[in-house]
């Protein structure tokens, strides 16, 4: 048996930056990753990175065919993420103290880690221990998907070398557009079939259908409301079940894309010797602290069930940083307006309420809102040739905090940040207004569309005075 001060299950976003830190303070850490594929995590692997870039290439096509162009951005982006890995992997092999063990972890107790590797074993014990496996995609129990040879998970087709002439999508998350927008600008006939009343119900309606508006203009088809009830191959693709509308129909595609989330990876994990409990849902229960059940073992990322996101799990790995060497008084709570961006083309980003959450809270709201085709002080849209989308804006009418933003545009990744901030900062409608900023830029459509007249909100009630 081979003693850390610890060890961390899982190279994820979370996990390494811990493993790094604590590393660098002198810690014997051991980190324990499954696969040599994986240094690194989902993120720069199999998720953020490789996706974004397919956006990127899917977004500025190169000469070629579609399928040549397809191959090329599949090819590039395998080199990029190859790149990513080996700098991941040497970012931590080069700290003296922390040990890279490739092989799959289950606890044998709390304090002690069996390792697998083929026919190797390892038996590892430490007096901290972090989970950080993160999470694998939902595919649903429908008769007949699991076992179709057609069926992809985001995982496959990241890495897929052909490209489908018609590609089906259970699912329009996170995922599901993601892959639906890059997918039909790389030429397949995408269909998105969800489960769903409407895509995007997080968003506001008049949001989601400027979204739903874009995605069909590229030449995506959605079907909501759809229940799949059975999958089948036929000669040449699969053919998808389903009922909407009080009616059957049927989709024949070349591939289905499972879309339909990403469950916490706890399988195999023996998380019963370790006394580490999981929620219903079948993450592991932590609390604001990113403690678990089990004392010294806790939690970060994906698998802790929180929100699935990479900075998410950054800052997870920053709560317990705090535990082991600050004061632990850092936690999930002091969490203020998490952003997110769906990349879309163009992205679609968030932050803070919507118009429909801000009324039903009962706040005094007004919204401030612009097509980004109609705002004149904003050449950058035009610049680069994507004025499609709005940006809107809720404010509380009596004290001018924005309360939440909404944008869908051109460099709207970045545009949330600032936003954010000024949230955060309790800066005002007004100062985001009249700020000065750079030319030609996006962000200056800010001095625009916060002094656009505000305009009555769609729900009944709560009309501006
Ligand atoms: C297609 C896709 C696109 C995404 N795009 C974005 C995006 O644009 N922005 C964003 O913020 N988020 C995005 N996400 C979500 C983001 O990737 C995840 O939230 C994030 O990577 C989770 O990181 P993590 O720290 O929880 O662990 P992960 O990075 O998932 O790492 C977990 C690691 O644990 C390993 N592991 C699992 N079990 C064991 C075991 N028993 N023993 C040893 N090792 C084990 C796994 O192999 C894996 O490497 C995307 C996800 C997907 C799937
Ligand atoms: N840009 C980003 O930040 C980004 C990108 C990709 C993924 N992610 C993360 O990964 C997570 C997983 O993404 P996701 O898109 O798989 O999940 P999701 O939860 O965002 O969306 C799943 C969708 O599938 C639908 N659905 C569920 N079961 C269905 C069924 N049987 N038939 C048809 N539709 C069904 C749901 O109605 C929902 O709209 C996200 O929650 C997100 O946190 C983030």
């Amino acid at each position: 048996m081979e003693y850390f001060d610890l060890i961390v299950i899982g190279f994820g976003k979370g996990g390494k930056t811990l493993a790094a830190t604590m590393g660098r303070l002198g810690k014997r850490v051991a980190m324990v990753e499954q696969s040599a594929q994986m240094y690194g995590g989902t993120c720069i692997n199999i998720g953020c990175v490789p996706t974004k870039a397919l956006v990127h290439h899917a977004e500025h096509p190169g000469a070629g065919s579609p399928a040549e162009r397809h191959r090329k951005a599949v090819d590039d982006t395998r080199a990029l993420t190859t790149t990513l890995r080996g700098k991941n992997f040497a970012n931590l092999d080069t700290i003296d103290s922390v040990t890279v063990i490739t092989g799959r972890a289950t606890f044998l107790d709390a304090k002690t880690v069996r390792v697998t590797a083929g026919d190797d074993v390892l038996e590892l014990g430490a007096e901290t221990i972090v989970i950080n496996t993160g999470a694998v995609p939902t595919v649903p129990p429908i008769p007949g998907l699991r076992a179709s040879a057609r069926l992809l998970t985001s995982t496959d087709l990241i890495d897929l070398d052909h490209l489908p002439k018609r590609l089906a999508i259970l699912g329009g998350g996170y995922v599901g557009v993601e892959f639906a927008s890059m997918y039909a600008q790389f030429s397949s006939a995408v269909t998105v079939l969800d489960a769903g009343p409407r895509i995007m119900p997080r968003e506001d309606e008049d949001v989601a259908e400027a979204a739903t508006e874009i995605l069909r203009g590229a030449g995506v088809e959605f079907v909501p409301g759809a229940h799949v009830t059975a999958v089948r191959d036929i000669e040449n693709g699969v053919e998808i079940t389903y009922e909407a509308g009080g009616e059957t129909h049927t989709l024949a595609a070349d591939e289905v894309l499972a879309a339909t989330g990403r469950t916490p990876a706890t399988e195999g994990l023996g998380l019963e010797r370790a006394g580490v409990r999981t929620t219903p849902s079948g993450a592991v229960e932590v609390d604001e602290f990113l403690r678990t059940s089990s004392p010294n073992v806790y939690a970060v990322g994906d698998v802790n069930g929180g929100p699935q996101f990479t900075y998410i799990s950054l800052d997870d790995s920053r709560i317990v940083t705090d535990q082991l060497t600050g004061r632990g008084r850092r936690s999930t709570v002091d969490r203020k307006f998490v952003p997110y961006t769906v990349f879309m083309s163009p992205a679609l980003s968030r932050v803070g309420l919507t118009e429909r959450e801000a009324v039903e809270r009962g706040l005094p709201v007004k919204v401030v809102e612009k097509a980004v085709a109609d705002i004149a002080g904003m050449p950058r849209a035009k610049i680069v040739g994507e004025t499609r989308g709005l940006m809107k804006f809720v404010v509380d009418r009596e004290t001018d905090l924005i309360l939440g933003a909404t944008l869908l545009s051109v460099d709207s990744q970045e545009l949330i940040n600032l936003v954010t901030l000024a949230m955060r900062q309790g800066t005002t409608a007004s100062e985001l207004r009249d700020a000065i900023y750079t030319h030609p830029s996006s962000t200056e459509a800010f001095n625009e569309v916060l002094s656009t007249a505000p305009r009555e909100t769609h729900r009944e009630g709560n009309v501006l005075s």
